[in-house]
């Protein structure tokens, strides 16, 4: 990646933003402001947004600038995605964010050091680049994506990781949706320690 971004992340390279509802997870049907940050190397073959990956597709944008178009929604909780968002370091901006009474959330892979200031973290572990041991304690949600019914033990060796309180959850992948949500299904009903996630905001059409 050759993009040169500020070490102390005071420029961002951004992908896009937009007000939007929460899709997926713990805080699915809440208003939320989405940041996405370009730059990813994780290289999931079926990630859904690939346009993300490359860092220098995206203008570094000032810190302020970003808050400045965060604070003009009535929502006031800010998703932090990408991309790897944690690839940056994020102190500055949910430093920033949290000044103005914003709540911080962020989506990961939890495969770069843990940076920023968080109300709440999405850990969504990937076997193509493993998440890093000394940030798994610190997810509020574990969010793990089932391709086959290989995942489902992966999942398990996650949650092993995760603090006592995390939040467990299985979210089919997109493409693969027809087949392994009745795995999913069944698979909560014996194991009722995790829940079902679906990416909703697809079935609503909005971004
Ligand atoms: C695009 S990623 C960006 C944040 C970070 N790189 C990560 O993977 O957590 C945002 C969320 O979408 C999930 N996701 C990406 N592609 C998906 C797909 N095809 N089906 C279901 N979930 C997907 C990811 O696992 C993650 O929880
Ligand atoms: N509505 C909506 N909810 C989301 N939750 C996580 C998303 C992401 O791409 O990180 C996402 C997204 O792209 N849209
Ligand atoms: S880690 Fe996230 S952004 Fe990167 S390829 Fe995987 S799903 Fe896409
Ligand atoms: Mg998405």
């Amino acid at each position: 990646m050759a993009v040169q971004v500020p070490e102390d992340g005071s420029l961002l390279p951004l992908m896009e933003e937009f007000y939007t509802i929460q899709g997926e997870g713990f805080h699915t049907g809440k208003a939320a402001y989405f940041i996405r940050l370009g730059g990813c190397d994780v290289g999931c073959h079926w990630c859904d947004v690939k346009e993300s990956w490359d860092a220098e597709m995206h203008p570094l944008t000032a810190v302020e600038q970003i808050v400045a178009n965060a604070e003009k929604h009535p929502g006031k909780a800010v998703v932090i995605t990408g991309g790897e968002p944690l690839i940056y370091n994020l102190d500055n901006l949910t430093a920033a964010l949290q000044q103005k009474g914003i709540k911080t959330f962020i989506e990961t892979s939890g495969a770069y050091p843990l940076s920023g200031h968080w109300d709440w973290i999405c850990l969504s572990p990937k076997k193509f680049k493993a998440p890093r041991p000394d940030m798994t304690p610190f997810a509020n949600e574990l969010k793990v994506i089932v391709f086959n019914k290989s995942d489902f033990d992966w999942a398990e060796k996650y949650a092993e990781t995760v603090s006592a309180n995390c939040k467990l959850y299985l979210q089919p992948e997109w493409s693969r949706s027809k087949e392994v949500t009745p795995l999913i299904i069944d698979y909560v009903m014996q194991h009722p320690k995790w829940e079902i996630s679906l990416q909703t905001h697809k079935f609503l059409n909005i971004p």
